[in-house]
């Protein structure tokens, strides 16, 4: 029976290699694979899997009204698949999750999702949180913090590198507004960020 996989981290954690790679392995070997990211993920162009070390492939782009079952149902007739990847899985909503565990389970297709745990306040995300809760398979990659401890938070930074500790849950950056970190470096950041006096004119 096929799978539903959660292949969750923090950022840098070399998530979209992974992906990446594991495509590479079902298509060398003649498979057929179907490749989704977030539409609104568009740091290398909108569609594209870009990981930092330079690998990168064109992907469909799914938003919030995307009908996963049926796009996947309809490629799936055309061009039996092997499987389905899915990255920036931490934007999929609850339903879309519960569509791929559906695919996984009637159309007997193994489907690899692979995205963010927590927010930059710690929060989950929709689509981790309805993963944490329906995947057959959890699995976590590892990112390193400065200290060396397991990275397993994201900190958002502002642009003189200070922690950001309000603001909207989805912010699309990189390593400009985000660092991967242990707990412990992350609470302190936000403490020290939470603590500091606000600056005159900030809010002007
Ligand atoms: N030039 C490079 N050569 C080798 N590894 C690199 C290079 N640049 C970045 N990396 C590594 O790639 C990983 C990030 O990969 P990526 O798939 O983009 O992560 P994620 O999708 O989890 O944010 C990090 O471990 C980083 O150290
Ligand atoms: C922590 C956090 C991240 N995001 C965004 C920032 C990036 O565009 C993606 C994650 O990218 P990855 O390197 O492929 O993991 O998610 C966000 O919107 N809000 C957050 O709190
Ligand atoms: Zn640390």
């Amino acid at each position: 029976m096929a799978k539903l996989y959660f292949y969750y981290a923090s950022m840098n954690a070399g998530k979209s290699t992974t992906l990446l790679q594991a495509d590479f392995n079902y298509r060398e070997r003649g498979m057929e694979t179907m490749l989704w990211t977030a539409s609104l993920d568009d740091r290398y162009g909108a569609g594209q899997i870009t990981s930092r070390i330079g690998l990168l492939a064109e992907a469909h782009k799914f938003d919030p009204d995307s009908d996963l079952w049926a796009a996947v149902e309809a490629e799936n007739a055309e061009r039996p698949l092997a499987c389905v990847l899915v990255d920036e899985a931490q934007f999929l909503s609850r339903d879309q999750v519960l569509d791929l565990a559906r695919l996984a389970d009637e159309a007997n297709i193994p489907v690899l999702c692979y995205g963010l745990r927590t927010d930059f306040a710690a929060n989950l995300f929709p689509g981790s949180a309805a993963l944490l809760g329906l995947a057959d398979a959890l699995v976590e990659l590892k990112a390193v913090c400065e200290c060396g401890r397991k990275a397993t938070m994201n900190l958002r930074v502002d642009e003189r590198g200070r922690a950001v500790v309000e603001g909207a849950q989805t912010e699309i950056g990189g390593n400009d507004r985000y660092v991967a970190m242990c707990r412990r470096h992350f609470m302190e950041k936000r403490r020290v960020a939470a603590e500091a006096p606000r600056e005159v004119g900030a809010d002007a």
